[in-house]
């Protein structure tokens, strides 16, 4: 079992949480979670499955009463607890995280620190829930409109992120009014397991925040996705899998939020600050090994600045310290699986195949672990897989273009959309570019764009609905209209 050295080692669950009690699966069976870095075991975590996801809906259901007849500044109150708790801890979650995830401490950090803002945001949205008085058409009659609570939401979560993306659903959610049960990635199950503890000491009423850890997202997904008493899901992950979830959703005409894949391309113009454009996006490409849905995964240059750029962001690249995440020496961890190793080989073979020139890097580093080399490549053309498919890995394609238009319609020609970025110093440009990108998110000289106060999400096939900011909330409730007549 787990040995890391822990300030509060009973943050380490290995149980599905349902219903406020920790449970082993009813068949008895437990997956393996495997440290990235080293391919080691290092826990075993109860493999829950269909049924025990119906037991945790029909809780969610029946503790919705609870919540309701709690004011929104009670909830509000919890809420804030909870994030208390998610900082206190905030070295142990980090820990967790970067063992069973493989990001460097210092990202697992900056991640916890990221999460935790989400509950602390949505703790004091929870009492801006307002509704309306609207003009009637009539003397004897009022039209008023109130926000309600969905209900009932079903949550699948991705591994990259193994705990911004949980908070970033549950504390709006309970924010709302609405219970939540959470199916995270069997890859990086112990952070949200962790989560649930840390919602168990605030004091949030058992059965509003469950968690089904197990290795078949089918069986899990079909329960979450068909059972009448779940109003909404709510998934972030694959275009792939969040088609398939839309449409298991459709036959109950739940209500979804989509936070799918991306491709997003950075365009760097002729007067862009060369400088900045590869520190930004530098950071863009590299974080968490290249696995965020909003890395920059296309790098479009002009050609008058273009042997700068690529001299320059090699130079950086050449400084990583490819290591395991728990080690301070280290500046990059491994891939999630050996399979995602061998997807980024593929891509980078591909381009290499058709022509396209590795500056550095360029293979799968030898020894134990997940690890990919950072890289840099050029010479690439639109036939190279490289120039359509999401990499979710360190490597950094290199695309050369000669004016606007040509770069504009080289970001829009994917079936994705969601966050793109601009490196220009030309004021009109950043409007005309901003406004021509088919992107739900734009940076302009900047790609650090994510946090807890922006609207983030995509648009075209890179999902649906918002995370964060004002706009939040309305995911997860209801407008419902009262006409008050007679009077
Ligand atoms: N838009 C965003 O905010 C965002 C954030 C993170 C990741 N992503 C995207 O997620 C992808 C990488 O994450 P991933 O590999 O975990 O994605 P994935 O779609 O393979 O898995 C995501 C989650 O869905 C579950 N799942 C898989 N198949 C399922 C099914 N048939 N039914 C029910 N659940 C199922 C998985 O177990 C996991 O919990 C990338 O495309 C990335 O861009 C998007
Ligand atoms: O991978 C997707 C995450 O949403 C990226 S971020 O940490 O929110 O920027």
């Amino acid at each position: 079992m787990f040995n890391a050295a822990l300030n509060d080692s009973t943050l380490f669950k290995f149980q599905g949480f349902i219903n406020g009690e920790w449970v082993a699966a009813d068949s008895g069976e437990e997956f393996d979670v495997i440290n990235p870095a080293n391919g080691e075991c290092i826990a075993k975590v109860a493999n829950l499955g269909a049924s025990e996801t119906q037991k945790a809906i029909v809780a969610a259901h029946e503790a919705l009463e609870v919540w309701a007849n709690i004011t929104a500044k009670e909830k509000s109150i919890y809420l804030r607890k909870w994030y208390d708790l998610v900082i206190e801890h905030q070295n142990d979650l980090a820990h967790i995280m970067s063992l069973e995830q493989g990001k460097i401490l210092s990202e697992a950090l900056g991640e916890v620190i990221y999460g935790a803002s989400y509950i602390e945001w949505f703790a004091e949205e929870a009492k801006r829930i307002y509704g309306d008085l609207l003009p009637s058409t009539t003397l004897n009659r009022r039209s008023l409109v109130m926000k309600q609570p969905i209900g009932v939401v079903a949550a699948i979560t991705p591994w990259n992120f193994p705990t911004a993306m949980i908070t970033r659903k549950v504390a709006p959610a309970l924010a709302a009014g609405c219970a939540i049960v959470l199916k995270p990635a069997a890859e990086t199950p112990l952070s949200a397991l962790a989560l649930a503890e840390l919602a168990q000491r605030a004091g949030i009423p058992k059965g509003l925040f469950s968690v089904i850890p197990g290795t078949d997202a089918v069986a899990i997904g079909e329960q979450l996705t068909s059972h009448k008493l779940v109003k909404k899901v709510t998934f972030t992950g694959s275009t792939r899998v969040g088609k398939l979830l839309m449409a298991q959703s459709a036959q109950t005409v739940k209500r979804t939020s989509m936070e799918l894949g991306g491709n997003a391309p950075v365009l760097v113009f002729s007067d862009a600050d060369i400088d900045k454009a590869v520190e930004g996006t530098f950071a863009a490409k590299f974080r968490n090994a290249g696995q965020t849905c909003i890395c920059a995964n296309r790098l479009l240059v002009h050609a008058s600045v273009y042997d700068e750029f690529v001299t320059k962001l090699t130079e950086k690249v050449s400084h990583f310290v490819l290591g395991n995440g728990m080690e301070a020496s280290s500046t990059m961890g491994p891939l999630i699986t050996n399979d995602a190793v061998e997807n980024v080989s593929d891509l980078v073979a591909d381009a290499v195949g058709k022509g396209a020139t590795v500056n550095i890097g360029g293979a799968a580093r030898e020894g134990e672990g997940y690890f990919y080399q950072p890289t840099v490549i050029c010479g690439l053309d639109q036939t190279m897989r490289l120039s359509k498919e999401e990499v979710f890995g360190p490597v950094a394609p290199v695309f050369k273009f000669e004016s606007d238009d040509e770069a504009i319609a080289m970001a829009n020609d994917t079936e994705f959309g969601l966050a793109a970025y601009i490196f220009t110093n030309d004021q009109s440009r950043c409007w005309r570019v901003s406004e021509r990108l088919e992107y739900g998110m734009v940076g302009v000289n900047e790609t650090a764009i994510s946090s807890e106060m922006i609207p983030f999400g995509g648009i075209k096939e890179s999902g649906q609905g918002r995370e964060g900011s004002k706009y939040g909330l309305d995911d997860y409730l209801e407008t419902k209209y009262i006409c008050l007549g007679n009077i």
